[in-house]
């Protein structure tokens, strides 16, 4: 299918992008493709740069042939283009920083004092792509070494923390050298396309809003479900976990834009004041409610997509009887005027059956049935957004079986395909997220206090988890994580959405 969406999109000014941890797995993988189809969609104005910074001592050439060959393994190969990759490379640049001693700043500052010639000004980006451990020193030397200008931004990588009282360093460590609206922390869920979408379909209709209250609600179900296990971030992840990972920023931040109200504009404020007054009502989950409410899951050996794969222990990189969660589940409520009394399903896991993030909103029941016994089954209305893959829109809604011999009543869909309403290429939330630092626009990132709300909310319950010294629940990869997860939302007589999604693979 062809890709005249993003072919046509508008060019941007120039830019410089620093990229801390330029040799690491995000670069390679997520960032420096990114930029690439930027580029090949015409969002790279020519003068632009692109300087990866690392310890390793590469030369910019030996840089050059690493994003090659990342392009070549993480860019879809109708999307390589051979003549626009060699001009992307052209923008590329290497030059050895340490973060954390004065090492290479010199020579980067340099780098950036001189531009090519006759480019009209740049925006400058530092995108730290490192451990959140070198977000203060890196910051400290920008400033150092003058390359914190008042213009320029700076992008932060997740995890902004690991609680809340680590998240506040950080922030003020950043803040120390970088303005608020300076600072871009990323949430890559937000970049998301059908993410954005919730927004057009809560905000652009006039159908669903009056509906969207406790009063038609009777539960919101989100589960984001990886069939990856730890890969080569053991030891990141074994430090995190699926709570942290996952659940404290990729979660919540879907849990706000379901949840808000509907912000006065697009502005980035006004969004972001919204998920805020979401953050700050989420109903404190008690330490004596923490058992009831929440579930940690740790996988086993078990098969995904056909294949064996070892469990969470046998991983590269993590301790012997680790007691780190790889699934989460849990059971939230946001206290206010329009949630009030409506429970959240959120879970997350490594090594379930399925790629898949959806958010189900269940409607409540009819309140009273003109169809006699017989006519079937009536269900609650359902809403179901499909994050990923195959994003879609689905409203579940019953039906009268067509053919003549009385009323019979059937679920069916409607089903807004975006593959098949819109075709083209949708693209990666890094693509967009890139770009919208070089626009100054910052709706899509998180501010310091959303950030600190969402642990403030989160952490209780890590502290809950710890002083309880329960080992996660066993779960096999390539099942639905533990059955303490069913029995979560069973209880309250509701049954997780797993009825079109592929069951355990054995
Ligand atoms: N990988 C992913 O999919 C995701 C990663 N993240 C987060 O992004 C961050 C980076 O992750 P990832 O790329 O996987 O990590 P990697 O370990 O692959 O890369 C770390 C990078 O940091 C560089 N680095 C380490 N120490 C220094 C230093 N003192 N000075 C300058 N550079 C340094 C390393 O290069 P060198 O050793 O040569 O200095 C390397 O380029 C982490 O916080 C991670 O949690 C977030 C979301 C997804
Ligand atoms: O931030 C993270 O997200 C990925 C999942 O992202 P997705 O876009 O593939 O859904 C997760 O694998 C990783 O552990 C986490 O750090």
């Amino acid at each position: 299918m062809s890709n005249s969406r993003s072919a046509v999109a508008p060019a941007l000014p120039p830019f410089d992008y620093t990229v801390f941890g330029g040799t690491g797995d995000l670069a390679l993988r997520k960032l420096l493709p990114a930029l690439y189809l930027r580029d090949k969609a015409g969002q790279v104005a020519d003068g632009s740069r692109i300087i990866g910074v690392s310890r390793s001592p590469l030369s910019p050439g030996d840089y050059r042939a690493k994003a090659e060959q990342a392009i070549a393994e993480h860019v879809p190969a109708d999307e390589r283009d051979p003549a626009l990759v060699a001009r992307f490379l052209e923008r590329l640049d290497y030059v050895p920083v340490n973060a954390t001693s004065d090492e290479g700043w010199d020579e980067l500052a340099g780098r950036l004092d001189h531009p090519p010639a006759g480019r009209e000004p740049a925006v400058r980006i530092f995108y730290l792509a490192t451990s959140p451990s070198l977000f203060g020193p890196t910051c400290d030397q920008l400033r150092a070494f003058g390359l914190a200008t008042p213009d320029s931004r700076v992008v932060l990588e997740k995890p902004i923390g690991r609680d809340l009282a680590s998240a506040q360093d950080i922030n003020d460590r950043v803040g120390a050298v970088f303005t608020e609206p300076q600072i871009y922390r990323i949430d890559h869920y937000l970049g998301k396309e059908t993410v954005q979408n919730l927004l057009a379909l809560r905000f652009g209709n006039s159908l669903f809003e009056p509906l969207w209250n406790a009063d038609h609600i009777d539960h919101v179900q989100i589960t984001v479900a990886e069939t990856v296990g730890v890969e080569e971030r053991g030891g990141y992840y074994d430090q995190s976990g699926a709570l942290r990972d996952m659940v404290q920023n990729h979660l919540l931040q879907l849990v706000c834009l379901v949840g808000m109200e509907c912000p006065i504009s697009l502005a980035q404020e006004s969004v972001r004041d919204e998920k805020l007054k979401v953050l700050r009502s989420l109903k404190a989950i008690g330490q004596d409610e923490i058992a009831g409410c929440t579930v940690r899951g740790q996988y086993r050996a078990g098969a995904v997509a056909g294949g064996a794969v070892p469990g969470y222990l046998d991983e590269p990189g993590i301790p012997a009887g680790s007691g780190t969660e790889t699934f989460v589940a849990l059971k939230l409520e946001i206290d206010n005027w329009r949630w009030a009394g409506v429970p959240f399903y959120l879970r997350s896991g490594k090594r379930l059956p399925a790629k898949m993030s959806e958010i189900v909103i269940q409607f409540r029941s009819i309140r009273h049935s003109i169809f006699p016994q017989g006519a079937g089954e009536l269900q609650a209305n359902r809403l179901i957004v499909r994050l990923q893959p195959d994003e879609s829109i689905r409203l579940h809604l019953m039906t009268k079986e067509p053919g003549p011999g009385g009323m019979r009543l059937r679920p069916a869909a409607l089903n807004l395909s975006f593959a098949q309403t819109f075709g083209g290429r949708f693209p990666d939330a890094y693509e967009r997220l890139l770009m919208d630092v070089v626009r100054g626009n910052s709706t899509l990132f998180m501010r310091r206090d959303e950030v600190e709300a969402a642990w403030q909310w989160a952490e209780p319950i890590l502290d809950g988890w710890k002083s309880r010294h329960e080992m996660p629940k066993p779960y096999i990869a390539g099942t639905w994580g533990p059955s303490q997860s069913i029995a979560l939302i069973e209880r309250d007589g509701r049954t997780w959405h797993d009825d079109e999604l592929p069951s355990a693979a054995f």
